[in-house]
């Protein structure tokens, strides 16, 4: 695939554990292209966040193997951010907002005002420039998963991993916050990895639905989101083809938790 960022190849994972072992893993191959935005969903305990764990060098591979930008991921990897379900444990709460986006920057060694210009514009980038020297404890719960987003932002990764981001958030602050992400892919080129779910948020946001089946997991389906690429909550989601595209997803969901599909 040109210009491939991420590839995960092969990729199997069993757990080995004294009461016996769990195949979460089967076979699992994706390629992502740099500058794309991809939804994965899958059934309920499908593996998602061994997926996750995996790509993002937490936890090594039974077999198979995930490439970002062309090395091999063996552990953490630098050039990747991450963004989890619990804002509330990913931000220290004796750090202002200011203070929570620079912490990943420090070993950076960036000039001061450079660091300083950063922060500003990942803050303004999450509309949260008027919160700079406030707390994480002062703030709403989709405030502080912008601050989450920003501090992303702020270390411009090659890709930025999103485990359920807003999972645990308002519906209301849940469609701010998809459209922050729609935000940042379209006008900075992130590259996201979004997993999620919630059927309609992965058409939505997505280019592209890879979707799991049951565990042990496989790629079921890797659908194209011919969506146009500017979205809007009310106008997209009244689209009949959101509709179609929703209806397709939760139907394939639903094949994938009674494991009637056939690997082709
Ligand atoms: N540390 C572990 N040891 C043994 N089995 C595990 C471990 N972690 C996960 N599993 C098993 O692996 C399978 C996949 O789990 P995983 O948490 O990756 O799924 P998930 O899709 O993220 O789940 P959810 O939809 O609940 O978020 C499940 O059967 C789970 O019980």
């Amino acid at each position: 695939m040109a210009d491939t960022l991420l590839r995960v190849e092969h990729l199997r994972k069993v757990y080995e554990s004294s009461t016996g072992s769990v195949e979460a893993i089967g076979d699992i191959d994706f390629e992502m292209r740099r500058g794309e935005l991809i939804c994965i969903v899958g059934p309920s305990g499908c593996g998602k966040t061994t997926l996750l764990k995996c790509i993002s060098g937490l936890l090594k591979p039974t077999s198979g193997s995930v490439t970002l930008d062309g090395k091999a991921v063996t552990g953490p990897p630098p050039n990747m951010a991450l963004v989890f379900q619990e804002y509330g444990r990913s931000l220290y709460p004796w750090l202002t907002v200011r203070g929570n986006v620079e912490l990943p920057l420090r070993h950076k060694k960036l000039p001061k005002a450079e660091m300083r210009r950063i922060v500003d514009d990942a803050l303004v980038a999450v509309g949260l420039d008027h919160a700079d020297t406030k707390y994480p404890w002062q703030l709403s719960g989709g405030m502080q998963q912008r601050v989450a987003i920003a501090r992303a932002v702020a270390y411009q990764p090659e890709v930025l991993i999103m485990d359920e981001p807003f999972a645990a958030v308002d519906a209301q602050t849940r469609a701010d916050l998809e459209d922050l992400v729609r935000k940042l892919h379209l006008e900075r080129g992130m590259s996201i990895l979004f997993v999620t779910h919630d059927i309609d948020e992965s058409v939505y946001l997505g280019e592209r639905v890879v979707v799991l089946s049951k565990s042990p997991t496989w790629v079921q389906e890797d659908l194209v989101i011919d969506l146009s690429s500017e979205r809007d909550q009310i106008t997209t989601r009244a689209l009949p083809r959101f509709t179609e595209l929703r209806t397709h997803v939760y139907e394939q969901i639903q094949r994938a938790k009674l494991g009637d599909a056939v690997r082709r």
